[in-house]
């Protein structure tokens, strides 16, 4: 297995890959936070006619979102049943979308600066090395293109809130499934992204309540934020 992937990570996405599209299962937070991260990613562009990679995509709510939107999307995912319930459900659904069981790394030396946008979402804070997720999504990128990025901030409020309560208190996410220490400073996520040549465009918090299940752009980075960039030219 090559280096940038946890072992235990992926079992845990594989485990929950046949209950992906309940929007009452163990993913139920993904659901319920899709539409806002979506509109993060039109506030920018417009996805029809688009090229799109979906980085870690699991079972695809944001590869079908974006598909619906116009997009031709390939989504990438390590747990590869998830992607295989990802298949499933496009085929469902109606949508072409070409789904692979590979890694960010291999796709960028494939398909180097074939894609007009990059999305990864919720998956940095999964991978021992996020910055070599950053850098293979630049070599994906077009000059110009687009990366949107969300992840969790290393705060003392996201650990209360994002393992705490919604891992442990609340149950709305299985416990596991995020570990503190990689949660990700917007400042090193920017560091990364500018060393591998990309502009920060522009930045938002995600504001989630865990009551009503609604969330929605905030100006508070502090726990679930996303950041855009552009590649320099
Ligand atoms: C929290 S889920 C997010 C899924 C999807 N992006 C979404 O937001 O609906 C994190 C995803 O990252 C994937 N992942 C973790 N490590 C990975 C790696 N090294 N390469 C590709 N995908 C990975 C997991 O398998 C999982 O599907």
């Amino acid at each position: 297995m090559p280096s940038n992937q946890d072992a235990q990570q992926l079992e845990h996405f594989n485990r929950h890959a046949q209950q992906w599209w309940d929007p009452n299962g163990p993913l139920a937070t993904l659901h319920h936070i899709n539409p806002a991260r979506m509109a993060f990613v039109e506030r920018h562009l417009d996805l029809n006619g688009k090229k799109v990679a979906d980085i870690g995509c699991g079972g695809g709510l944001a590869a079908e979102a974006m598909a619906r939107a116009g997009a031709d999307v390939v989504g990438i995912d390590m747990a590869c049943d998830a992607i295989e319930i990802a298949r499933l459900h496009a085929l469902e659904s109606g949508l072409a979308i070409d789904y692979r069981c590979t890694s960010a790394e291999s796709l960028a030396a494939e398909a180097p600066a074939q894609f007009d946008v990059v999305t990864c979402l919720d998956m940095l804070e999964h991978v021992p090395e996020p910055a070599e997720i950053v850098r293979a999504s630049a070599q994906l990128l077009k000059p110009g293109g687009w990366v949107f990025f969300s992840t969790l901030n290393r705060t003392l409020k996201a650990r209360l809130l994002a393992i705490g309560a919604a891992e442990h208190l609340l149950g709305l996410v299985p416990q596991g499934t995020h570990e503190f220490e990689k949660f990700i400073k917007p400042h090193e996520l920017e560091h990364w992204a500018r060393a591998s040549g990309l502009s920060l465009r522009d930045e938002a918090g995600l504001c989630y309540n865990p009551l009503t299940h609604q969330a929605h752009l905030c100006d508070d980075l502090s726990i679930n934020y996303l950041m855009a960039f552009q590649k320099d030219a």
